[in-house]
């Protein structure tokens, strides 16, 4: 009997899940608790409630998705208290979903009741109490976004030097693609690398994001891993398989936020998965795009007829790509030969 690449197995897969947003992973359902209790406080309150403002048969693309954030699931999760239930209820969802290491990404915010400190420390707290460590090892990468100015740029940078020793392993450049000016970023990606935190862009996701000024910019930061490469001219594409970089492929993400035209079945994944890149498959926003890591390496089986080996050497080569340690990384690969071993025999 042919050994099936089904939902039990992709969920067993020890994954790696790299690309992560954090605010983008809480579920409308964890968001319609914490808009619940705001009402209980605040009737007033005239935030629409979750399950309505990202209702399951809802449409996105780059014009709708990111004022999702800034004018509405900021508004909601604005407290400690919101930003520790939200945590540990992404956290658990990950550990669920047979995710084995997680390195989320968050941009550092304040509010009201919180500095951006607050934020970060309030997130790591989470991660330090999370209790099943052991099982799933999580790291925070912070976020600037390509709003920011160079000030807050650095400041973001600053951040992650502060609490690296707390488990903050690198910083991303992510944000609406259509905005900013990646130049102006110069100073502050050169402050981290020279601080020896890894650096993960987010690239080429529109053809608006994807001049050979900005990507030979974005290169020039010395990224170790780049996020969606959709928009890749071959010139560039030489430049990132020489470097062997990481590419973090956010499948249904591309798809439902109409990054890509077509279906799965169109998606870049093929084309980089011959490179020597390590590729990695990621969520991005489970929240809002409603697929998890196991449904990921699913769908990617099926659209391109994977077999369970295929996915475990998926698997494996994303390893290489993680900003953990070599102790993570051994932990990982081991965890991945026990699974290699197990579904070898499981039919
Ligand atoms: C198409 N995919 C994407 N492309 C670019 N940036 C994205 C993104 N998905 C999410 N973000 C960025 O992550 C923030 C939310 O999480 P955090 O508040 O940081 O935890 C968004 O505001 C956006 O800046």
């Amino acid at each position: 009997m042919a050994k099936v690449v089904d939902a039990a197995f992709t969920k067993d897969l020890p994954k790696v899940e790299l690309h992560a947003h954090l605010t983008g992973s809480i579920t409308p359902h964890c968001l319609h608790q914490i808009w619940t209790q705001r009402r209980l406080e605040d009737p007033n309150m005239s935030l629409q409630d979750p399950l309505e403002a990202m209702s399951r048969d809802k449409s996105w693309d780059i014009m709708t998705f990111f004022p999702l954030f800034s004018k509405y699931i900021y508004e909601l999760c604005s407290t400690p208290a919101s930003i520790i239930y939200s945590t540990n209820a992404v956290l658990h969802d990950f550990k669920e979903d047979g995710v084995v290491y997680l390195e989320l990404r968050t941009t550092p915010r304040s509010s009201s009741s919180m500095s951006k400190d607050d934020y970060i420390t309030t997130t790591l707290s989470c991660i330090d109490r999370f209790p099943d460590l052991n099982v799933m090892a999580t790291y925070l990468i912070l976020s600037v976004d390509r709003r920011n100015s160079p000030e807050e740029a650095i400041e973001v940078v600053d951040l992650a030097i502060r609490y690296r020793s707390r488990g903050v392993v690198g910083v991303d450049l992510c944000g609406d693609p259509s905005k900013g000016d990646v130049s102006t970023f110069k100073e502050a990606f050169h402050k981290a690398k020279l601080y020896g935190l890894k650096i993960s862009l987010h690239f080429a996701e529109i053809p608006a994001s994807s001049s050979l000024l900005e990507l030979s910019t974005l290169l020039s930061f010395q990224p170790d891993r780049l996020g969606h490469v959709i928009h890749v001219p071959n010139e560039i594409k030489d430049q990132v398989e020489d470097r062997k970089l990481g590419l973090e492929l956010c499948v249904s993400c591309n798809v439902k936020a109409k990054l890509i035209e077509g279906g799965v079945i169109d998606h870049h994944f093929v084309s980089w998965v011959k490179t020597g890149c390590p590729v990695i498959l990621c969520t991005d926003d489970v929240g809002v795009f409603d697929s998890t890591l196991s449904n990921e390496y699913l769908l990617i089986a099926q659209a391109f007829n994977l077999s369970r080996n295929d996915l475990i050497d998926l698997c494996d080569r994303a390893v290489e790509a993680i900003f953990g340690d070599k102790h993570q990384k051994q932990r990982l690969w081991a965890l991945i030969n026990d699974a290699r071993e197990k579904w070898m025999h499981t039919d």
